[in-house]
């Protein structure tokens, strides 16, 4: 209906100028020939329990798919990480058309939108809220989307998304396996230490960046632009596309690469 703002290069919200002390900001782009081999990194284990999926909400940013994790349940373990470390949400970051989208790049390459799973250090911290402040707090999968393929485990996501169309809608969402978003091959990745790329931007992140990417269709992705950034009661809504961050400086890191 015309009270809804055709889509427009919304700022997701003013980048502050400087993250105090930030030198380990993320998203960056992956320079391929810069990243090193690592041959000590293991490969990832995860084990997804899909009973344990809470709800699906539009927190305003983006929608998040939310599972219990009170216990160990849903653990992520191996590659570059000591701990293990626990799933609590997934959400994705995504353009208005298909040429942008994603957070990370590859080669200056844009995806037209990025996954992130997003898990907590259980061995060492109680809660997320006490590991987000952590260096060795967080671990993020990122896996990148591009447009082909139906695909099939994303579709009961996608229907459940005109239930949450504004900010702050919930809807009950049980049974979803998170393994379903991921690519076949999750031994190639890259590894780095970065930030959470929304406020609080803290630099707790160890980011794993999956090589292979998976496949949705055009479709698929016109529905996550459907969502709108905006309350029910606000007057202009405004379509919930654009919601990622400009990519950061390396600042002197390395990224590693688990594959040659
Ligand atoms: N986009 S991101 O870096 O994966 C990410 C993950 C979890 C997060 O929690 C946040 N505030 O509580 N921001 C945030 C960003
Ligand atoms: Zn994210």
């Amino acid at each position: 209906s015309s009270k809804y703002v055709l889509s427009q290069m919304h700022p997701m919200w003013q980048e502050p100028l400087e993250v105090p002390g930030g030198d380990h900001q993320s998203p960056i782009d992956i320079a391929v020939k810069k990243a090193v081999f690592d041959s000590d990194l293991k490969p990832l284990e995860s084990s997804y329990d899909p009973q344990t999926c809470q709800q699906i909400w539009n927190n305003g940013y983006s929608f998040l798919v939310e599972y219990d994790d009170t216990t160990d349940k849903n653990i992520l373990k191996g590659g570059p990480l000591q701990d293990k470390y626990r799933l609590c949400q997934f959400h994705f970051h995504w353009g208005e058309s298909n040429d942008w989208g994603s957070e990370h790049t590859v080669d200056r390459r844009l995806f037209p939108a990025e996954l992130h799973l997003v898990h907590w250090n259980s061995d060492r911290y109680t809660l997320f809220e006490e590991a987000v402040m952590e260096e060795n707090g967080l671990a993020v999968i990122g896996i990148f989307l591009k447009v082909g393929k139906r695909h099939e485990g994303l579709q009961k996501l996608v229907d459940a998304l005109p239930a949450i169309r504004h900010k702050d809608s919930v809807v009950e969402f049980n049974r979803f396996d998170p393994a379903s978003l991921l690519p076949s091959n999750i031994d190639d990745y890259w590894t780095y230490h970065g930030s959470l790329t929304t406020p609080p931007l803290t630099e707790s992140v160890t980011w794993i960046v999956m090589k292979q990417h998976i496949e949705v269709s055009h479709d698929q992705l016109a529905v996550f632009r459907s969502l709108l950034f905006t309350s029910a009661e606000e007057e202009v809504q405004k379509s919930m596309v654009n919601n990622f961050r400009v990519q950061q400086p390396l600042r002197g890191r390395t990224v590693r690469s688990s594959f040659t």
